[in-house]
């Protein structure tokens, strides 16, 4: 039996815009939604031994601790700030976290009966990353938001915040490539019903 209702969608935005927020609420407001997270799928892949051997090569070992841990801070500074460091972590990363979220649509398709299921992807549209979703959501919040939000949940400064947001993307190229934008700058309950009414669009009945 394979599943012939599935909607398929691709969910992105900016850092801190508040994609797994949005993500939370669907899967609250839709608990039978299979959600593939693709930073929590990075966050899996550092733990794999060939992912540590292709690390250690490019950036030595001064990236890890004594104690074998990776230097995410390092890790983090080197990516925003040398773009051919960037480019071997998603060249590394890319193809993993694409082949893990089809595998996962996969099962989805082969043995769920779940009507919905979401990838947030943060790089979906920079990458064009196509994974057979119907509809791309966008989730965008102004870029004074996005400072505020980084420089309080994460405790980044100034610089950090400014060479991270200047390596994405700029929210505004995003509009034109998304099916769906939720503005995000009100309260989580304006984006619980935003999501409530988009879901309905679909015909997920809530
Ligand atoms: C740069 C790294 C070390 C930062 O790790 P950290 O734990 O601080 O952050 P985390 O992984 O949770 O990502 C948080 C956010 O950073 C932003 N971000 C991450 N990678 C990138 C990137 N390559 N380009 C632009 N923004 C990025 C996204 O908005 C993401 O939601 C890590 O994100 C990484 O290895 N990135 C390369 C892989 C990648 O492209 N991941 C994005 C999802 S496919
Ligand atoms: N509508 C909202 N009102 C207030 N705070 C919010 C709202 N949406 C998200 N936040 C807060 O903003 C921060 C970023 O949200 P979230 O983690 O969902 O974003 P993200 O886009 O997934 O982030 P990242 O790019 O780092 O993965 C979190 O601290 C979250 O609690």
């Amino acid at each position: 039996m394979t599943n012939s209702q599935l909607t398929i969608l691709g969910l992105s935005g900016g850092i801190a815009t508040g994609k797994s927020t949005c993500a939370k609420v669907l899967l609250d407001l839709l608990p039978e939604t299979v959600l593939f997270d693709a930073d929590a799928c990075v966050r899996d892949l550092y733990q794999r031994d060939t992912v540590l051997r292709a690390l250690a090569a490019h950036f030595g070992d001064g990236l890890f601790s004594d104690g074998g841990e990776i230097n995410k801070g390092l890790l983090r500074e080197r990516a925003f700030s040398n773009p051919a460091d960037k480019q071997f972590l998603e060249d590394l990363f890319h193809p993993l976290v694409r082949q893990e979220c089809l595998a996962l649509l996969a099962q989805t398709v082969k043995n769920s009966q779940s009507r919905l299921f979401v990838a947030d992807v943060p790089l979906l549209f920079e990458n064009g990353f196509d994974f057979g979703q119907s509809t791309n959501l966008l989730v965008a919040t102004s870029r004074n938001t996005q400072v505020n939000r980084l420089r309080q949940r994460n405790n980044w400064d100034a610089n950090t915040v400014q060479s991270v947001l200047s390596s994405q993307m700029p929210i505004e190229s995003k509009f034109a490539l998304a099916d769906v934008v939720i503005w995000n700058e009100g309260p989580v309950k304006t984006l619980r019903s935003q999501c409530r009414r988009y879901l309905n669009s679909l015909n997920l009945n809530l």
